[in-house]
């Protein structure tokens, strides 16, 4: 559905030039939701932009639902752009019309007919949950439902693409989770494909099937998002991932009980789906003459299953600890020992 070759966005600066994105491929299903994810200013909002040009890529192709972006005359972009409808951080809404009109707005530039127009408005108005709220103004709208309405202007001209820029940046945590149902929602009733930029792992993690990580205008890993959270292997990833795994306290309860048992091992288990069932720990207590303590365990739900993390502290003899983590690695748990120098 979307495919980025070689893309590179260079700027011309006063203090020369900024390689905003340098060198990335990119392949994107048809009815995936694809998350890009990296810290301000690795790039993710200039990468975005140029999935409907409002951009253009110093070197490299875009192409989008079978067209190459990059070769289209102005007049064929403007239509090639009806295709992909996008929603931004701070909702950019007209905000002298009414939540009706900045929805009928784009039909409007699309020529779409007056009656016609009215009947698509009722049904998106319908479609992003905001009966009653047609003839308000965005000033007397609450974030969510701003971003409700610009979800919908998106959606006006039956877009195939919807490119979200940091689209839940500005909301509060409940109102950021009921606008990201409403994306899954459209994602699996509308077959759309969503690609979104956050520099949040809660949003990956609540919606996503697939995550790129972008550092200094470089994808440094992609893959799966069970894939990408399991196995991390880039550092700039497993920070990310400890976003949502390792909260400060656990940190700060592991160094404690390093300090307190310097001959054990804090180790980090991460089961999914079955795994997670096995009773592992009374095992080890059975098998090893060792103490086990959990410091932390949790289950992250994805948006396609979930996985489990357990930090645990081994205390014993150090012959009998490594013992019993030869014992989990064979059980198919992926494990990390925890050293904090
Ligand atoms: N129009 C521009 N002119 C010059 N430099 C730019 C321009 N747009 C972006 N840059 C630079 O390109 C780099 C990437 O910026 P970009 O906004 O794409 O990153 P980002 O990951 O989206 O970060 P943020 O979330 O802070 O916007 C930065 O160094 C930025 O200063």
């Amino acid at each position: 559905m979307i495919s980025l070759n070689g893309i590179r966005k260079v700027f011309q600066t006063k203090d020369g030039p900024v390689a905003a994105v340098n060198g990335v491929n990119l392949k994107i299903k048809e009815g995936e939701i694809y998350g890009i994810i990296g810290y301000s200013g690795a790039g993710k909002s200039t990468l975005i932009r140029m999935l409907n040009m409002l951009e253009r890529p110093t070197e490299g192709d875009v192409e989008v639902a079978g067209k190459a972006l990059s070769k289209l005359s102005n007049n064929e972009l403007r239509k090639a752009r009806q295709e992909i409808g996008m929603i931004f951080q701070h909702f950019n809404l007209l905000w002298s019309r009414t939540v009706r009109d900045n929805i009928a707005f784009p039909l409007e530039i699309a020529g779409v007919k007056k009656s016609e127009r009215d009947k698509r408005v009722n049904e998106l108005i319908e479609l992003v949950g905001l009966e009653g709220r047609g003839e308000s103004y965005p000033s007397q709208l609450s974030g969510g439902q701003k971003q409700r309405v610009g979800i919908a202007r998106a959606l006006a001209n039956n877009p195939k693409v919807l490119l979200c820029d940091e689209a839940t940046s500005a909301l509060d945590p409940k109102t950021t989770d009921s606008i990201l149902d409403l994306l899954v929602d459209i994602n699996e009733k509308l077959g759309l494909t969503i690609i979104l930029i956050t520099h949040e792992m809660h949003v990956i993690r609540k919606i996503c099937h697939q995550v790129a990580v972008m550092e200094a205008g470089k994808v440094v890993e992609q893959g799966p998002v069970l894939e990408v959270f399991r196995k991390p292997k880039e550092n700039m990833t497993k920070e990310f991932v400890k976003q949502i795994t390792e909260p400060e306290e656990t940190t700060d309860a592991i160094k404690q009980m390093l300090a307190e048992h310097p001959e054990g091992q804090i180790v980090q288990l991460t089961f999914v789906g079955e795994e997670a069932e096995r009773p592992l720990i009374t095992q080890l207590i059975r098998e090893f003459d060792i103490e086990v303590n959990i410091v932390q365990g949790k289950i992250t739900k994805i948006q396609k299953g979930s996985y489990g993390t357990l930090f645990v502290a081994l205390n014993g003899q150090k012959k009998e600890v490594e013992k019993a983590i030869t014992f989990i690695r064979n059980k198919e748990v992926d494990v990390e020992v925890i050293t904090y120098a």
